[in-house]
């Protein structure tokens, strides 16, 4: 399941090149990941890692690392215990979003894709949280768990500026079902400012 959905994110231009990676979890916290650096329209039973709660490395093919990001996956995993499916993948409408934040958050268009968010209100003021890209993976995940202890996200995500998005779920659809929404949103609202309309 996870390598067909990195083919799909791929097909769509989400996962080019390296980029992005996928984990799911187990009942004891370890989960799967995409090892790191490997082609995400080729994955083979190989390209899989898993490891427990720590990051420390349970199961691997031999020469496989787990994802660089490991640390912001095991982050939104302790923060929320729904979160059973992870998937992190780089789109251009996410890169151009990013520069419509303002203060750590992106304001959400008030449309009806909200409600496959989990956000039923007639007018939504939804925020998604936004973090900015450090070189160092292991001190965006240190800010992603500062936030996350600080302020619950209302919707299952969280985009990194200039880099990507993540989305999580109880399952692989509803974790695929909240990244198409955030990207549908992120599509929005790029075409609407280049209609220059006001959301
Ligand atoms: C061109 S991808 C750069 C690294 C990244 O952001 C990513 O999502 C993939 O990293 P990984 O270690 O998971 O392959
Ligand atoms: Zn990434």
């Amino acid at each position: 399941m996870l390598a067909a959905s990195a083919r799909e994110f791929y097909r769509r231009g989400w996962m080019l090149g390296t980029a992005g990676n996928l984990s799911a979890r187990l009942p004891d916290d370890s989960f799967w990941i995409t090892a790191s650096g490997r082609p995400k329209d080729l994955l083979t039973e190989t390209d899989f890692v898993r490891v427990d709660d720590e990051g420390r490395v349970l199961e691997a093919a031999a020469m496989r690392k787990p994802s660089a990001e490991t640390a912001i996956h095991r982050v939104i995993y302790r923060h929320f215990a729904e979160a059973r499916w992870i998937f992190h993948v780089h789109s251009v409408e996410a890169n151009l979003c990013g520069h419509f934040a303002r203060d750590g958050a992106l304001r959400l268009p008030p449309l009806e894709m909200l409600k496959g968010l989990g956000v039923p209100d007639a007018e939504p003021e939804v925020d998604l949280p936004v973090f900015p890209n450090l070189v160092d993976v292991a001190a965006i995940a240190v800010r992603m768990d500062a936030e996350f202890a600080r302020h619950r996200p209302r919707v299952p995500g969280a985009l990194i500026h200039r880099h990507g998005l993540t989305a999580w779920g109880p399952d692989a659809h509803a974790a695929r079902h909240h990244l198409e929404l955030l990207e549908y949103c992120f599509r929005y609202l790029v075409q609407a400012r280049s209609l220059a309309l006001g959301d």
